[in-house]
């Protein structure tokens, strides 16, 4: 087990493009790390030059105590998980797992302990004899994980590893893949650009954009405090209203002809400041015809999710969605009344799309 440090870490490739862009952070011993972010944003480009298989431009990747950047990828004492699960299409499952032990000289008896290990914990005793195409992906994707275990590495690299699975099969190895870990004890450092993924796993969430960190935090506090307008809306599903709007005194905006109070809003911003708010389909109330505080919002149509509904329309004339359960509202386009929690709305710099917080 070991704690993982990157230190101002860089990539440019040859060519020029720089991946990534200075990065710093740690994961603590035993820790659970998702990087996300939308596609090319050099998560992958960063696990990557943790496990080794590139080359770090500048800055410093630290496991356990030793900077491993000259180290080569098997001296690392990592273990990486695909998307593709990259399992050898000839050989059985046994030898797949076997593979990488028997490569590092480890006895046979040792090996078969740790294979037949691995297989029961992941529930795969009866599949060691198959191929690789004899299986379901859920199955294969356990063979991967099975691989990495046998090693007993000090941190799991997984590279969006649930990517080709269906989306029931995605929910329950998600769950299996957090248990094995938690139970192992082992350092994980995850790449995702699924944010209900990124949200579910981590204990230390990553949010990148264009090579940079825009927030780093435990996944509620992302969630609750985005410390910008891209992370507001990167996490949360269905994403976050922004709307335009002005300062109109200390911890008042106005949407359109609304006024909306809002706590965490720096104080000292002038009146009638340009801003962006942000609203989240779930933290939005229904209220009374004309209530204190109270916003209109006109529904324009509704979409069923079972257990809540989405309701599209326009909040001040801007257009808007909420969420709310089933039984909550009438399901009829029409006017209703809506308030939020002044403690959850959100306000975003124009210009920067930083967070107006109070600090
Ligand atoms: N070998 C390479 N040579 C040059 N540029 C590269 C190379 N690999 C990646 N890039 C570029 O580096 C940037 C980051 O890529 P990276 O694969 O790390 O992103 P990502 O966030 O993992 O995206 P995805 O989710 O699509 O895999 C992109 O602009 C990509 O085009």
């Amino acid at each position: 087990m070991a704690q993982v440090t990157l230190t101002n870490v860089k990539k440019i490739y040859a060519g020029g493009v720089e991946a990534v862009k200075g990065v710093s952070f740690d994961i603590p011993d035993g820790g659970f790390c998702v990087l996300v972010g939308p596609s090319g944003c050099g998560k992958s480009t960063l696990l990557r030059m943790v496990a080794g298989l590139e080359t770090i431009s500048a800055g410093e990747v630290s496991i356990g105590n030793r900077v491993v950047n000259q180290i080569g990828p098997a001296e690392r004492d990592i273990a990486m998980v695909f998307q593709n699960y990259a399992l050898y299409p000839h050989m059985s499952v046994y030898d797949n797992m076997a593979y990488g032990l028997r490569n590092l000289g480890t006895p046979k008896d040792e090996i078969d302990k740790r294979v037949k290990e691995a297989a029961r914990i992941l529930a795969i005793e009866a599949l060691l004899d198959r191929r690789p195409k004899q299986l379901s992906g859920g199955q294969r994707q356990r063979v991967a994980m099975g691989r990495a275990i046998v090693r007993k590495p000090q941190v799991f690299l997984f590279d969006e590893p649930l990517s080709n699975l269906d989306a029931k099969l995605r929910v329950q190895m998600r769950v299996e893949i957090k248990k094995l870990q938690r139970s192992l004890g082992v350092t994980a450092i995850y790449v995702t650009h699924d944010q209900v993924e990124a949200m579910t796993l981590s204990d230390k969430l990553v949010v990148m954009n264009g090579g940079q960190v825009e927030q780093i935090g435990l996944p509620a506090e992302v969630y609750k405090k985005p410390a910008s307008k891209f992370v507001a809306t990167f996490i949360g599903s269905p994403p976050m209203n922004i709307l335009p709007g002005t300062i109109d005194g200390p911890g008042i905006v106005a949407l359109g002809d609304a006024i909306l109070e809002a706590r965490d809003v720096r104080q000292d911003l002038p009146a009638q400041s340009p801003v962006e708010v942000g609203l989240r389909p779930e933290d939005v109330e229904i209220a009374s015809e004309g209530a204190a505080g109270s916003l209109p919002f006109d529904v324009e149509f509704i979409e069923e999710l079972g257990a809540t509904q989405l309701f599209h329309g326009q909040l001040a004339g801007l257009p808007f969605v909420m969420q709310a359960a089933t039984d909550e509202i009438s399901a009829h386009p029409g006017r209703i009344w809506i308030t939020v929690d002044p403690d959850r709305v959100h306000v975003f710099d124009v210009k920067t799309g930083a967070r107006l917080g109070r600090g």
